[in-house]
């Protein structure tokens, strides 16, 4: 769902208030002071037509007595006003650059909480990635624009009014002549703000591949390949050929506004001409006075000069506010923050009965049926080939995807609430993240908060042998890892997994779930960790993923899935003598071992 071009009058303005609120949440006192400045602006703008009027009024008259006694009080009013006025303005702007700052750290606040408590299926959706993106650019660009179209907007607003009231008291009947002159101008304004909307609308995936190749061309991680093969030209080309896109695009609507503009300046300035031309008849047929008249007249002029100043900041607030619309529909289609986690027994068997799963958009369900049992306790294997499903499973028994049909139970239990699962499950993904923070962190975030924290962590590092390499560091655990931080360094990718398995040693959760575990750790650390698998995760029910047999044939149970589907399962030995999917990649996988072994042994 996207804020539509043409927003409703009723939902722009119900944004407008959103921005408002937003502003006022930001700095309430700030906001205040900003307002009271605002007021006073206004006031001393009335009080210059005023005086205007009695000045001209005065002259024109024969007594001069009048003249001061009229004129004095008026001077002296506007004077103590502008010079208010005038002392407040400097601490005004820096009042709205802290807002600014502080309306952004809120604005995107809104935007992060609201992508936490997202769920990680939604994910898989382009369509919030594009919401998403439109979130994050109301909250990185808007602010400052949102903050200083506001005050300029309530600025003209206050002085409509002062402007509005002051022609009541001289002569009603000018207003709304005063209030015909600036519409074409905002007119045009309003029809830029759809074509600039409308113009990001088109341009958003383009500016994502921009982004992403932007990415992929400055990227650490990215830098060794780009130049092995030599494929930074492409890609810069690829980039330069999206903003060749944007330039054309944008070109194309602005040459559009232009036109439309220059049209809506000249019909503003016939109109201000023909009230001028009607004030001067009016003043001929003995309407108004002189001094009224031209004291109306120049409040037309402030009120233009205004009106024409914050015309292009209309159009940004336009802007913002259909960018606003965007987040504020990000932020309301959040879920509502989790529910406390009802505590209940720790570990316990883990089951699937009927799982089925679709991705979103997805023509095929990618799990059909699938019924696993994990004992308490015990150690369970999942094998299969490349893409029959093995981690989407994975993430359906840790809770991170909602089965499509079927049921996940604990203890025979069904699981209703998600993070139930969650909460019970470590989970060590295949492409786990590499948090380029200490050591200390990278294993902690296992479990924030958890108790004891010292004593974990030792135990974590050790049982994945981390410990090892941690002391190996400059600054032991306080390591920062990451070689674009100052005083940070790299890990091998070894290395980085162990960190991964302790990350999930840390959560010290009754369910454990490691896909491919040992897919970067050399021979030795992985033999070493299967044959630990049982000690290591003693009480645990483990599911673990792998594409090496070796490593599953020790499992109690080992499960082969295929197309989504569990095919067979059992212990080793049945399976092998079932002939089966699994016998074929184990025999496949063992014949490579004894050729490789055989030829060695030949060389020698
Ligand atoms: N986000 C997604 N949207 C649509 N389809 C997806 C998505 N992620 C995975 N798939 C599809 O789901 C199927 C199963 O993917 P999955 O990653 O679970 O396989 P796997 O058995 O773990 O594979 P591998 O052994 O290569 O890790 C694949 O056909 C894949 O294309």
């Amino acid at each position: 769902m996207t804020a539509a071009k043409g927003l409703s009058a009723r939902s722009l303005a119900g944004t407008a208030v959103f921005a408002l609120r937003l502003i006022w949440a930001a700095d309430r006192r700030r906001f205040t002071a900003i307002l009271v400045h605002q007021l006073f602006s206004a006031a001393t703008l009335s009080l210059v037509m005023l005086f205007t009027k009695e000045l001209l009024g005065g002259l024109g008259g024969d007594g001069r007595a009048d003249l001061w006694s009229n004129l004095m009080p008026l001077l002296m009013a506007a004077m103590v006003l502008m010079s208010i006025n005038g002392a407040f303005r400097g601490l005004a702007q820096s009042w709205q650059r802290v807002l600014a700052v502080k309306t952004d750290r809120h604005i995107l606040s809104l935007v992060l909480r609201s992508t936490m408590k997202t769920d990680l299926l939604t994910f898989e959706d382009p369509a919030f990635y594009d919401r998403l993106q439109r979130a994050v650019f109301a909250s990185r660009v808007q602010p400052i624009t949102l903050v200083s179209s506001a005050v300029a907007i309530i600025q003209t607003s206050f002085s409509l009014i002062a402007v509005g009231a002051t022609f009541v008291a001289m002569t009603w009947i000018l207003l709304p002549l005063c209030l015909l002159a600036p519409i074409p101008l905002i007119r045009a304004a309003k029809q830029e703000r759809d074509a600039r909307y409308g113009l990001n609308e088109t341009l958003a995936e383009n500016r994502r591949v921009r982004d992403y190749l932007e990415r992929l061309l400055t990227g650490r991680d990215e830098a060794k390949e780009i130049r092995a093969f030599g494929i930074g030209k492409t890609l810069f080309d690829r980039w330069d050929s999206c903003y060749e896109k944007e330039i054309a695009d944008t070109t194309v609507v602005q040459r559009r506004h232009a036109k439309r503009k220059i049209a809506a300046r000249l019909a503003g300035d016939l109109i201000t001409v023909a009230i001028i031309g009607g004030v001067w008849l009016y003043v001929g047929s003995g309407g108004i006075d002189v001094p009224t008249a031209i004291a109306a007249l120049l409040g037309l002029f402030l009120l233009n000069t205004r009106v024409q100043s914050i015309t292009f900041l209309f159009t940004a607030l336009g802007d913002v506010l259909l960018y606003l619309a965007d987040l504020r529909l990000f932020a309301a289609a959040r879920p509502a923050e989790a529910a406390e986690i009802p505590r209940r027994a720790s570990s316990g068997s883990l089951t699937a009965r009927g799982v089925g799963f679709r991705y979103p958009g997805a023509s095929e369900p990618t799990l059909r049926g699938v019924d696993i049992d994990l004992p308490a306790g015990g150690i369970v294997a999942l094998v299969g080939t490349n893409g029959s499903g093995k981690t989407t499973l994975a993430k359906v028994l840790a809770g991170l995807y909602p089965p499509s049909t079927g049921t996940v139970s604990i203890d025979g239990e069904p699981v209703l609430e998600p993070e139930v699962l969650r909460d019970r499950a470590a989970v060590l993904f295949q492409d786990f993240v590499k948090y380029r923070l200490t050591v200390t962190d990278n294993i902690e975030f296992g479990r924030p908060g958890a108790e004891d924290p010292a004593r974990r962590l030792a135990e974590a590092a050790r049982s994945a042998a981390v410990d090892t390499i941690a002391e190996r560091l400059d600054h032991g655990y306080d390591t920062v890892l990451g070689a674009e931080f100052s005083g940070g360094t790299d890990l091998s990718l070894g290395q980085w997994q162990r960190l991964a398995l302790a990350r999930a040693f840390y959560r010290d959760s009754p369910f454990v779930i490691l896909d491919e575990p040992t897919a970067s750790l050399d021979a030795q650390a992985e033999a070493e960790l299967f044959d630990k698998l049982r000690d290591l995760f003693e009480g645990r029910t483990v599911l673990f993923v792998s594409h090496r047999m070796s490593n599953v044939r020790g499992a109690d149970r080992i499960y082969t899935l295929d197309r989504g589907r569990i095919v067979e399962s059992g212990d080793h030995e049945s399976l092998l003598a079932a002939d089966g999917i699994y016998a074929k990649l184990f025999r496949l996988q063992a014949a490579g071992y004894e050729e490789r072994v055989t030829t060695q042994s030949e060389t020698v």
